[in-house]
């Protein structure tokens, strides 16, 4: 048994891929973790089930009605001893994340996770991200506001990197190697990829996800932002950071020390441990998952990115190294062009064209990155100049 202590957790984005399954985990060890509080977006049915299950003291969701919300909790419950706190709006994520928690998982999608993370940092709750768009779009802000080891990784690539790091000295680093699955659509060319639909880009080759990050993963913006993610998180220079196609995702990602020594961390697909030592760190629980069967015969490919079928990830290295407000441009332009491909309105490669056509035409002068309504801007303006482009490829 490790020497973990009771935490209180925040779940943010409680009804989706990493809200579940961090549910999940904390109910298999009820003696570490008591839920603080769940909020979610709009499927309430399931937010007052999960709010019946643990019991949360407070309930936010971002859509709805209160007093909807608060009559499927009492359904869900059947105890009118049960009463808990039920805030619903815009900013209910926000308000749970600056409770005081000891652990607050952002688990929301897209850029709207910025306000939540900054207000989980401000009042001095360790903050396990999943949400790597809000590090990604509040870049330095997020940074300086998190103090050393606050903010721990769930996204499974950084959890890696983290474990490699543990006890290690970042000056003994060479490189890091962020590992990816090439998505459904590996081994296409960008002809083989003209038309290809949403039902096919979501047919994740390893992992269900929300409907943006899988999308992602197909473009491969996925990858683009964790190597951005990663440069933030590790203070490791982009040039620095490296992109492997590794299309079984059993090697989560790896350090490559300065003497030529190299460490991996290991493990099925799943999201289980990740999420696990994000609510833990830097204690490991028991059990959390199964351990890689080396009884099995099997074997592991690696292949280098094609950069000219997947575009994203040479993008991705060019915002990151602009700097400013270029990440959140970059983000921006992509949720809108992923919610318009899946609408029709775009075809697959013109989610990643969209997003360069954005990207370019961002003024480096324009962007104030130094300050929440200057990020925001930038986001409101990239959104703005994405939905033209879809108007126009109508
Ligand atoms: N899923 C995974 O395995 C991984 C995910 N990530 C990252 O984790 C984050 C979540 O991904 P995933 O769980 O897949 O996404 P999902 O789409 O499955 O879940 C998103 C969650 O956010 C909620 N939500 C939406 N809007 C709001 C809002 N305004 N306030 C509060 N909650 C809101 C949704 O609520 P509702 O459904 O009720 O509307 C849902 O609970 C993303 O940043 C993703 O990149 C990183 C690595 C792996
Ligand atoms: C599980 C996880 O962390 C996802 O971000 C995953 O990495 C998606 O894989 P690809 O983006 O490599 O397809
Ligand atoms: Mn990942």
């Amino acid at each position: 048994m490790g020497g973990v202590t009771h935490r209180t957790v925040a779940l943010l984005g409680s009804t989706g891929s990493i809200g579940t399954q961090a549910l999940e985990v904390m109910a298999a060890h009820p003696d570490r973790f008591s839920v603080a509080a769940l909020a979610g977006g709009g499927n309430l049915a399931l937010l007052a089930q999960q709010a019946a299950a643990t019991r949360a003291p407070v309930v936010a969701a971002a859509y709805g009605d209160a007093d909807a919300l608060r009559a499927a909790i009492a359904d869900a419950t059947g105890d009118p001893g049960y009463r808990p706190e039920v805030l619903v709006g815009h900013d209910a994520a926000t308000t749970v994340a600056g409770g005081g928690a000891d652990v607050v998982l952002n688990g929301i999608t897209g850029s709207i996770g910025l306000a939540p993370t900054l207000a989980a940092l401000a009042a001095g709750s360790t903050l396990a991200l999943a949400n790597k768009e809000s590090l990604i779009v509040g870049g330095p802000l997020v940074k300086a506001a998190a103090r050393p080891g606050q903010i721990v990784p769930v996204d499974s690539e950084h959890s890696a990197i983290a474990q490699c790091l543990r006890g290690g000295r970042a000056d003994e680093v060479r490189r890091l190697v962020v590992t990816a699955s090439g998505g459904p659509f590996r081994g296409r060319s960008r002809a083989e990829l003209a038309d290809v639909t949403p039902a096919q880009a979501l047919a994740h080759p390893n992992f269900s996800m929300g409907r943006v990050i899988t999308t992602n993963s197909a473009t491969l913006v996925n990858k683009g932002l964790e190597v951005i993610e990663a440069h933030l998180l590790f203070d490791v220079p982009f040039e620095r950071i490296d992109v492997v196609v590794h299309p079984q995702q059993q090697i989560h990602s790896m350090v490559e020390f300065r003497d030529g020594s190299t460490i991996a961390q290991l493990g099925p697909p799943r999201m289980l441990v990740p999420i696990g030592l994000g609510l833990s760190w830097p204690e490991r629980l028991d059990d959390v998952d199964v351990p890689c069967d080396w009884s099995r015969a099997q074997s592991w490919d690696f292949h280098p990115l094609d950069d000219e079928a997947f575009p994203a990830v040479r993008l991705a290295r060019q915002v990151g190294e602009a700097g400013g407000t270029f990440p959140a441009v970059y983000n921006a332009a992509n949720e809108v062009a992923v919610d318009a491909f899946h609408e029709g309105a775009l075809s697959f490669v013109a989610i990643v064209d969209t997003v360069e056509q954005v990207v370019a035409a961002h003024d480096a002068g324009a962007g104030d990155a130094s300050s929440v309504e200057g990020v925001l801007a930038a986001d409101a303006w990239a959104r703005a100049a994405a939905r033209d482009l879809v108007l126009a490829a109508r």
